[in-house]
């Protein structure tokens, strides 16, 4: 993996995103449960999830705060919703794939349930990112600017590169458990800055300057 050409940045953020890693990891089941209803009731109350059509999440592992108590919700308000899909034939990049009751599941080679290849190949299932309202971000690390840390492999960054371009710009929502919060993290070029960042116990926006 490269990193900046300052090599002590990637072995402090290798070492923060492990440290980060196992904070989350050490929640009990019941702290889990508490921060995943906290964090939903959270986001109902967002404009930016009130009015999308399309939005993305993702299906939590290794204690990742858990989205999907928004999915009855959603279903309700007739919202179509997509889960994240490891793109093949294009390093780590993603494609946004339909998750109705019915989409067949594999496992990734992460060990993450996702849309099975042959119904992600069938064009009609996904969307590109720039066509979704709303993508709810898996993160490892934040901080008090909204800046995002994620898993490490570029995916999200690489899949929403488009949004320096001009043209459709969906909301990102980072959402982590509290303890993923730090004072502040590096920035590196490719980032792709947050909306929002939504906790457990706070809603964090990013104080635009310039
Ligand atoms: N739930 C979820 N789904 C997601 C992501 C995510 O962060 N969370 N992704 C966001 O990009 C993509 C998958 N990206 C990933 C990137 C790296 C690793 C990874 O390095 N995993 C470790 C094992 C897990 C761990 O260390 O805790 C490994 O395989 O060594 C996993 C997923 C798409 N789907
Ligand atoms: N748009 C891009 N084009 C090419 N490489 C990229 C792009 N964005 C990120 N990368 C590469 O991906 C690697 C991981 O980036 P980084 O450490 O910021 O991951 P992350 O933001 O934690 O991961 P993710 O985006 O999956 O949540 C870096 O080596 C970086 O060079």
């Amino acid at each position: 993996m490269n990193d900046t050409a300052n090599g002590s940045t990637l072995g402090n953020k290798t070492a923060l995103r492990r440290e980060l890693k196992r904070r989350r990891r050490t929640l009990s089941l019941y702290q889990q449960k508490q921060a995943a209803t906290n964090l939903c009731q959270r986001l109902k109350q967002l404009p930016e999830i009130r009015r999308a059509k399309r939005i993305s999440l993702y299906l939590p592992v290794n204690g990742e705060i858990d989205p999907t108590r928004l999915l009855p919700w959603l279903r309700q308000r007739k919202v179509s919703i997509y889960l994240p899909v490891l793109r093949p034939f294009s390093v780590n990049r993603l494609w946004f794939v339909a998750y109705r009751e019915a989409t067949p599941m594999v496992k990734n080679r992460f060990g993450i349930a996702e849309p099975c290849p042959r119904f992600a190949a069938d064009k009609r299932n996904r969307l590109p990112a720039w066509a979704l309202d709303t993508l709810i971000v898996p993160l490892v690390g934040f901080d008090k600017q909204a800046n995002r840390m994620g898993m490490g492999g570029g995916f999200y960054d690489r899949s929403l590169a488009f949004m320096r371009q001009p043209g459709p710009t969906p909301t990102l929502i980072g959402v982590a458990h509290a303890c993923q919060q730090v004072d502040a993290l590096p920035i590196e070029p490719w980032d792709i800055p947050l909306d929002v960042v939504a906790s457990d116990t706070m809603i964090v926006r990013p104080i635009k300057t310039g």
